[in-house]
């Protein structure tokens, strides 16, 4: 069979030419409109695959998840750095399915609203720090993320800006959203692999010299708050958190702490982007779409009493559909992981006629599907109203972002029902006590991508202000 269509290659550099390192998923989606649902590309003989529809990516990854759910063998990122661990790099096969289960425990729709008081108080906090740095959302931002995974997963408390753990972890994964795979994880260790064998000080080897740095603080970011829970186990003074849970269990293995430590530290590192990202995108709609604020804002004040009467809670989300639909609207048009992370083929396959190769690395377009003008009409436009039209069950499943944008399969991310009470509340809070506005003579941010992995706009000016009296008294009063 013929390999699947897709731009024309050059002779052994295959299509290193049309790889861009911004906002990939831009040509993905010009090559979905010219070739269809399924894409092919090569770079040196290393299959790329994109799909670009929803039937396509659930055929292909959730019912033939089989062969579809291995991740690339990243040497600089998985070897040469420490990272081959962490959830997101596991290879397919016994390792990534234990962590799976470990996940699904930690992480499962049943046990997240046990999490609520603790996402109720780290919101709380957030909001404090909102008001008393209100330069400094991003900081908050990063602190909120990072504070509730500590607490959730490790059991740690954090209490100051500049928290032993926090550092470290914020760190070690700040170095690999930014450094280790900022160009989408691949180096040219990756394709060609025998240069991990130069030795470092070899011209041209400054990648080795740069990865055993990061890989001491990658490794040391795992060891750290994993150590610390685990004094507090045997000391018995740990408060009931993700790992104090299953280091408690009886007959623990080797094998089964090192699959905690490891889970552990990727729940904290595949939050943290992700949950800025979704914030951003929130704050920069709210930006160009004041009507929707000051709706939201009506909607909270019948809810909760008017300037808000008080701060909302979990127990408020049914009489707050304008709020979910916002919830639903900053996921699809702000598309936190455009191009998901790619699952490596496993074995040859053949789909609707096409040959795709064993290795290819095959992406989801969740760009693509959430720009689908079919499903949502003038798809650039922020418009929450999209998801109060009533409809039947089957379009309302097809247009619920959450189809897409935690991706496909046996990989999909583990930390959906988190995001969903934890990033709900967050946005809620915001949206009841803060004003969201330019400041004055700061002209409308256009935002700039930078990041290949991750659609998390560079810092752009945005005033976040108490919106009233009462809001800054219930904020300061609830502390
Ligand atoms: C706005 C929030 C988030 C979005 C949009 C998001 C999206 C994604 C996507 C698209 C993937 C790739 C799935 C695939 O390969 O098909 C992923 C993987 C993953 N996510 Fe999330 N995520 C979010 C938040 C979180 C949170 C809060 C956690 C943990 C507490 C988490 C943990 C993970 C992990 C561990 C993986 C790797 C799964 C694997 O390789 O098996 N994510 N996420």
């Amino acid at each position: 069979s013929p390999l699947p269509p897709g731009p024309k290659p050059w002779p052994v550099l295959g299509n290193i030419k049309d790889l861009t390192a911004k906002e990939f998923w831009l040509p993905a989606t010009q090559w979905a409109k010219q070739y269809g649902d399924i894409v092919y590309l090569h770079v040196f003989g290393q299959g790329l695959v994109f799909l670009n529809s929803f039937d396509v990516a659930n055929e292909l990854m959730e019912k033939r998840g089989a062969i579809y759910s291995d991740r690339a063998p990243l040497v600089m990122a998985g070897e040469l750095c420490g990272a081959g661990h962490m959830v997101a790099f596991t290879r397919y096969g016994p390792a990534s399915r234990r962590q799976r289960r470990l996940m699904a425990l930690g992480l499962s729709r049943a046990t997240v609203p046990s999490y609520h008081p603790l996402i109720t108080a780290s919101t709380r906090k957030f909001l404090r720090t909102l008001f008393a740095e209100p330069g400094n959302h991003l900081g908050a931002v990063r602190r909120y993320a990072g504070g509730l995974n500590l607490n959730v997963v490790y059991g740690l408390e954090v209490t100051r800006t500049d928290d032993p753990y926090l550092m470290k972890v914020e760190g070690a994964t700040d170095l690999l959203a930014n450094e280790v795979t900022a160009g989408g994880g691949l180096w040219l260790v990756d394709i060609f692999p025998f240069l991990k064998h130069l030795p470092d000080w070899f011209p041209g080897a400054g990648f080795k010299r740069k990865a055993a740095v990061w890989k001491k603080d990658i490794v040391d970011s795992v060891d750290y708050p994993y150590d610390a829970v685990k004094a507090n186990v045997r000391a018995g003074t740990a408060v009931p958190s993700f790992c104090s849970t299953l280091l408690q269990q009886p007959s623990l293995t080797e094998l089964d702490e090192f699959d905690v430590k490891w889970t552990a530290n990727s729940m904290y590192a595949a939050s943290m982007d992700t949950t800025i990202t979704l914030t951003q995108h929130f704050l920069l709609a709210m930006l160009a779409y004041p009507q929707h604020l000051a709706r939201a804002q009506a909607e909270l004040d019948a809810v909760l009493g008017p300037g808000p009467g008080r701060l909302p809670r979990f127990e408020d989300r049914p009489a707050l559909p304008f709020i979910d639909a916002i919830f639903a609207e900053c996921m699809r048009w702000g598309v936190p992981v455009p191009l998901g992370l790619p699952h490596r083929l496993m074995e040859d396959d053949v789909f609707q006629g096409k040959f795709i190769p064993k290795g290819s690395l095959v992406f989801a377009n969740i760009w693509a599907m959430l720009r689908d003008p079919a499903v949502y009409p003038d798809p650039e436009r922020f418009d929450p109203e999209r998801f109060l039209t009533k409809v039947d069950d089957a379009t309302a499943r097809r247009r619920d972002p959450r189809a897409y944008v935690f991706g496909f399969g046996r990989r999909r991310c583990p930390g959906v029902h988190l995001v969903e009470s934890s990033v709900w509340l967050m946005l809620a809070s915001m949206l009841a006590t803060l004003d969201i506005r330019k400041p004055a003579g700061a002209p409308d941010p256009v935002p700039v991508f930078d990041n290949t992995v991750f659609r998390n706009p560079d810092p752009f000016p945005v005033e976040l202000v108490p919106r009233s009296e009462q809001a800054r008294r219930l904020v300061e009063e609830d502390a």
